[in-house]
């Protein structure tokens, strides 16, 4: 039901993962971890606070060096270098870190050329602010927001100058880690609606990480569970709640969870445990 795995549905994958394990010295954080993420889905990614969520996207985007495991991207590894013709892989996808990560002494206008500069040097200056100021308009910031510096922003305003800086380079794959976190559930809720415009019009794949039932509920396809190392489940949150797994039931099928499922939850079918299981 997943996609797990590493049958013929790997060349529909935007990304696939398999035995992958990371460790801090004697600290392991993920063993003989598979994921695959469909092209064109939400992809949810949640888990107890410390079990990866992080470390898993930065190993994806290339900031963490796994110890063991294969990791492609859009039909590329990521570790290897760049091939003739196909250019630099990182240009392909967009990455909004957990509270923005922008330039402090930068506008948020010129957070948003760092890509731009990085990967066309030869792109005029008048192009890049044009593209710039595009892109701030694009996740709803009001045009005036562009010349403001990130300390002038609310937190919510931070959030979508963080989004246009990850949409900069017109990306088939977004990374949003914990992107609603910090929000009040109005500004909340405007993410999500946000998110889930620019996935359909613009055909994003987007990888997810998030605590936040409600968006889990409104926005994502399926969601993949981290705990004891690896993803022991992923499927859609009907499939999920079905399980017996004692951290997924506590997790969806909780106070907060089924308040979070009031209104949303179709009937499901079984949930395939299979998620790593290899071949
Ligand atoms: N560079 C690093 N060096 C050593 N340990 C690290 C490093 N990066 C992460 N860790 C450890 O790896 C574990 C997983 O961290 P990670 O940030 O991925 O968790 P998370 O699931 O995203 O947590 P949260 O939900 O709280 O954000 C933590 O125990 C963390 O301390």
């Amino acid at each position: 039901m997943s996609g797990q795995g590493t049958g013929g549905a790997a060349s529909e994958a935007a990304i696939t993962i398999e035995g992958l394990d990371n460790r801090f010295g004697d600290h392991v954080i993920h063993h003989d971890l598979s994921l695959q993420v469909r092209r064109g889905e939400i992809l949810g990614v949640v888990g107890g606070s410390g079990t990866g969520k992080s470390v898993l996207m930065r190993s994806i985007i290339g900031l963490q060096r796994p110890t063991q495991g294969q990791i492609t991207v859009l039909g590329q590894d990521v570790d290897a270098p760049p091939q003739h013709g196909m250019g630099d892989i990182r240009s392909r996808w967009g990455v909004l870190f957990q509270g923005g990560a922008l330039f402090s002494t930068l506008t948020v206008a010129e957070n948003v050329e760092v890509p731009l500069k990085e990967f066309y040097p030869d792109m005029s200056a008048r192009l890049r602010r044009e593209i710039a100021r595009y892109k701030v308009m694009l996740t709803g910031l009001p045009q005036e927001a562009a010349d403001k510096f990130p300390s002038e922003l609310s937190g919510g305003m931070k959030k979508r100058a963080g989004l246009a800086r990850a949409l900069a380079l017109d990306p088939e794959l977004l990374f949003l880690d914990e992107p609603t976190a910090g929000l009040d559930p109005i500004g909340a809720a405007a993410f999500d609606r946000l998110t889930l415009e620019l996935q359909d019009t613009l055909g994003l794949t987007v990888f997810l990480i998030t605590h936040d039932l409600d968006t889990l509920h409104e926005i994502c396809d399926r969601v993949a569970v981290l705990a004891d190392k690896q993803v022991i489940a992923c499927g859609t949150i009907a499939q999920l709640m079905a399980s017996d797994h004692p951290w997924i039931q506590d997790y969806f099928n909780g106070p907060r969870g089924r308040a979070a499922a009031a209104g949303h939850l179709p009937v499901g079918d079984a949930l395939d445990f299979g998620a790593q299981t290899k071949a």
